[in-house]
């Protein structure tokens, strides 16, 4: 199978350079309209798209990014490989402004957002107890440590509804008693999505703030965020564009079964399953339906 890498681009990474063949293209789900249109072209030989989270322009919220209109997007088009770069808030005061986070493990605190593909007339269940895969965030890492980024392997992120920053009692819940390293608002559902999808996928948290529990850096200022978003966004893109050399263009079946997610999980049986929900599900699940 061909590698597709797909790059789901967070608060400030709106773009990416240097494709060969660059498009922009409107892509269209029986989920709604993904976030914006698609970036689709070839660097150092390997399929790319790139998929910016909240729009050209940031129009959509954490709230209303369109979760699976944009997995499914990304499948619909070939994608096997997810790479998501987001901002994200510090619990920890080695991850300073500025490091990168290889995050492996989330807490979802999100709630008002659709978080499945599957439903009433096709119930499936899959497994998230390690919802990233190790593969994709390795190379990630070996990007980023090439780039010259100080980035840190492993981290637990705290998915918040947002859009308001966290209150100081949360702040410190979530670092002192639940033991998150990072905060943001969008990784989740887009990593469930993706496993229902059978995607592999990776989160890289650039941290452009220590969240409100710092006694030295009190509120979360998004003028402060913007400033060290733009030195970020740099960063993020000559980490990107390491990836396909690292990946290459041939996508072996992932040792983590990431891409069989759904072997096993669909409940309903075949005779009682929905026709309507079986067609949207045509590029998410189409290998087991
Ligand atoms: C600009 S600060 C808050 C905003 O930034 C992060 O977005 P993303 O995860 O897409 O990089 C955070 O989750 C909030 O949406
Ligand atoms: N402190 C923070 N909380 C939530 N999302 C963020 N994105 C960037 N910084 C953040």
């Amino acid at each position: 199978m061909d590698t597709v890498i797909g790059v789901i681009g967070g608060s400030g990474l709106y773009e990416i350079d240097g494709l060969e063949n660059a498009a922009w293209t409107a892509v269209e789900t029986p989920w709604g309209t993904p976030s914006d249109e698609i970036l689709t072209g070839t660097l150092d030989g390997v399929k790319m798209a790139f998929l910016p989270r909240h729009g050209r322009g940031h129009v959509h919220s954490p709230t209303t990014v369109p979760y699976r209109a944009n997995i499914d997007a990304l499948k619909r088009i070939g994608v096997t490989d997810v790479i998501s770069v987001s901002a994200c808030g510090s619990f920890r005061e080695d991850m300073a402004p500025g490091h990168f986070v290889v995050v492996d493990q989330f807490i979802d605190r999100t709630f008002a957002r659709e978080k499945s593909f599957f439903g009433t007339g096709c119930v499936a269940h899959v497994s998230v107890a390690h919802p990233t895969c190790p593969r994709l965030g390795e190379a990630c890492l070996e990007a980023a440590t090439a780039q010259g980024i100080t980035v840190h392997n492993g981290g637990t992120y705290l998915a918040m509804e947002g859009p308001q920053f966290s209150s100081l009692a949360e702040s410190k819940m979530y670092r002192e008693q639940w033991g998150c390293d990072v905060i943001g608002m969008t990784n989740m559902p887009e990593a469930k999505l993706a496993r229902e999808a059978e995607l592999c996928y990776a989160s890289v948290a650039m941290v452009t703030d220590y969240d409100s529990w710092h006694p030295d850096h009190g509120e979360v200022d998004v003028m402060d965020i913007i400033q060290t978003l733009s030195g970020n966004s740099t960063n993020a893109r000559g980490m990107v564009a390491r990836l396909p050399a690292l990946l290459g263009t041939e996508r072996p079946p992932c040792l983590h079964g990431c891409d069989r997610a759904l072997e096993y999980a669909i409940m309903t049986a075949p005779e009682k399953r929905d026709p309507a929900l079986l067609a949207r599900l045509d590029a998410v699940a189409g290998r087991v339906i």
